[in-house]
This record gives C-alpha cells, sequence and structure tokens, in this order.
C-alpha cells in the first residue's frame, strides 16, 4: 500500500488548527438512525453549529465510522454534509466501515487519500486500526513501519497520531474490549520519539482526555449516539452530539476542547442495549 503525504503552510502564529468529526454512521437511507437518533440529522446539526461557533480552522479530521450500512451514498452523503465547511477532510477508517467501498467514493468526491500531513511544526500521521468485521482494532506491521518511518523522517517537528481505536483504558469495561489489541507494539513504536504529543481517536463516543507522563490520549464525542462515560456494561448516555476543536501550537501545546449542540434533540432510546 502506498502513503500518501500533504504539505501544509500555516499562518504566521504557527499553530495548525483541526476539527474532529468522529463516527458519523450514516446510512444510505437519510430516514435511517441509530438506536432512535437520525444520524444524518445529527451530523447536519453539528455541521450548522460549526458554522455558528465560526471558530477559525484549516482541516477536518474524521476519524472513522462513517458508514454505517457499507453504502457508497452513505460515504457521499457525508462528503455532501461535511462540504459545506469549505475545509479539507483527512480520514481514517473505523472498525464499521467498509474500506472497498470508502477509498472509492471518498476519492471519487475529491478527498484526498493521504494518511501524513506535514506542517510547518507539526507532522499527523493517520493510522489504520481496522480488523474486518470486527469492533477491536489492531495495528498491522504495515501501519506500525509506517509510524515509526514517519516519525524517523520528522524527529524536529511535533507528533499527532490520529486512529480510531482506543490505545488506552477509558474506564468502560464493554468498549475496553473493543480496544486496540495491540498497544504495547504501537507504544515500544513511539517510545524513542518524544516528539509524538498525543494521539487522537474516536470510537468510544464520548469525550475524553487523559495525559500521561509521555503523551496526551485524546477522543470526541460521536456526531451521533453517546455512550455512558466509567460505565461497566453498555449504556448510552442522553449528552448531545458534538466535536472537537484542536490548536496544534508551534511550541508542542494542544489548546482544544470538545462543543456539544444546546438542548435535548438527538436523544437515543433508552431502551437500546446495543447496536
Ligand atoms: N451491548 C453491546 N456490548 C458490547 N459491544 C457492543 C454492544 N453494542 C454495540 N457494541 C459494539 O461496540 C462498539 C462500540 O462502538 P462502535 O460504534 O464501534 O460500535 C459498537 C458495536 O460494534
Ligand atoms: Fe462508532
Amino acid at each position: 500500500m502506498e502513503f500518501e503525504k500533504i504539505f501544509t503552510h500555516v499562518d504566521s502564529d504557527g499553530d495548525l488548527r483541526l476539527l474532529q468529526l468522529t463516527d458519523t454512521h450514516l446510512f444510505a437511507n437519510s430516514a435511517m438512525g441509530l438506536l432512535g437518533v437520525n444520524t444524518l440529522a445529527s451530523l447536519e446539526a453539528v455541521i450548522a453549529q460549526i458554522q455558528q461557533d465560526d471558530i477559525p480552522f484549516d482541516w477536518v479530521m474524521a476519524t472513522g465510522d462513517i458508514s454505517q450500512d457499507h453504502s457508497a451514498r452513505s460515504y457521499e452523503r457525508f462528503v455532501e454534509t461535511v462540504s459545506v465547511l469549505e475545509k479539507p477532510i483527512l480520514w481514517l477508517p473505523g472498525n464499521h466501515d467498509w474500506q472497498p467501498v470508502m477509498h472509492q467514493t471518498l476519492s471519487q468526491k475529491g478527498l484526498s487519500r493521504a494518511k501524513q500531513l506535514v506542517s510547518d511544526h507539526w507532522q499527523l500521521i493517520l493510522l489504520d486500526t481496522q480488523v474486518t468485521e470486527k469492533p477491536h482494532g489492531y495495528l498491522e506491521p504495515e501501519q506500525l513501519d509506517f509510524l515509526a518511518r514517519s516519525l524517523s523522517e520528522y524527529p524536529q517537528k511535533h507528533a499527532l497520531i490520529l486512529m480510531h481505536h482506543q490505545s488506552c483504558s477509558i474506564g468502560c469495561n464493554w468498549l475496553d474490549q473493543h480496544n486496540l489489541k495491540n498497544a504495547d507494539a504501537f507504544h515500544e513504536v513511539i517510545a524513542p520519539h518524544p516528539q509524538v504529543k498525543a494521539v487522537l481517536f474516536g470510537h468510544i463516543h464520548q469525550n475524553f482526555e487523559y495525559q500521561s507522563a509521555q503523551l496526551a490520549y485524546i477522543a470526541s464525542p460521536s456526531t451521533c449516539i453517546q455512550f455512558l462515560p466509567l460505565s461497566k456494561e453498555f449504556a448510552l448516555d442522553r449528552q448531545q452530539p458534538g466535536y472537537r476543536y484542536l490548536k496544534l501550537r508551534a511550541n508542542g501545546e494542544i489548546h482544544s476542547r470538545v462543543r456539544r449542540l444546546a438542548g435535548q434533540q438527538f436523544l437515543p432510546d433508552a431502551q437500546s442495549q446495543g447496536y
């Protein structure tokens, strides 16, 4: 597999500004929902919120589970809906995505295939952790090699690593069984590279931030349904859909926050036991 790279230049303040959108779980049929939440309507509401918030950003990062039904139409809907932001989008696959259709459709709709973004002070590395038709994640040797190579290539630039699955425990037992299975191998690769500042992920459908001795682990709410933090068993949250904003400073600091929709418009079916 070929890993494409993009070079980008940021304005004089040196900050690289990102929006994270994750786990949109879209369908071909715009009337369909996940556990009672219409996923296209909730994504549209999040996009409208972003426009209203009017925060300056340069790139959109889509961290997986774009589609819930594997259809080309669901991927088209993603691009059509997010394109109103008029910003470039980079993406990586989640456990629910169907990569043959995902690659083809997103490329046809004009999205880059790049998995490395190199800026003045930062590089972003987007990894594929998908294990076909399994909810947990795994980094194949090819992905670990790509990561190691990219980090060695730019030792002077701060690094943000993006992937779908969590490489640390998040305190939800039922979700932690669907984690990155070879997190040890991942941590071995990044250990000699102190420029790695954070790993940004999706999958857990909740806000999450944890700073370890070496790096920060950061996740964002889904644009549809939310899982209850710190719950042993499957449990939904009444928190609303949202997105994350990140400002990557020239000095290596990350300033970030989560923004959720106001109100209670998107509430999942409280009786649901999973999907
Ligand atoms: N009740 C459940 N128990 C365990 N796993 C579940 C349950 N319901 C859904 N899942 C899986 O857990 C995953 C977590 O987020 P995903 O969006 O990847 O999709 C979810 C399903 O694949
Ligand atoms: Fe998901």
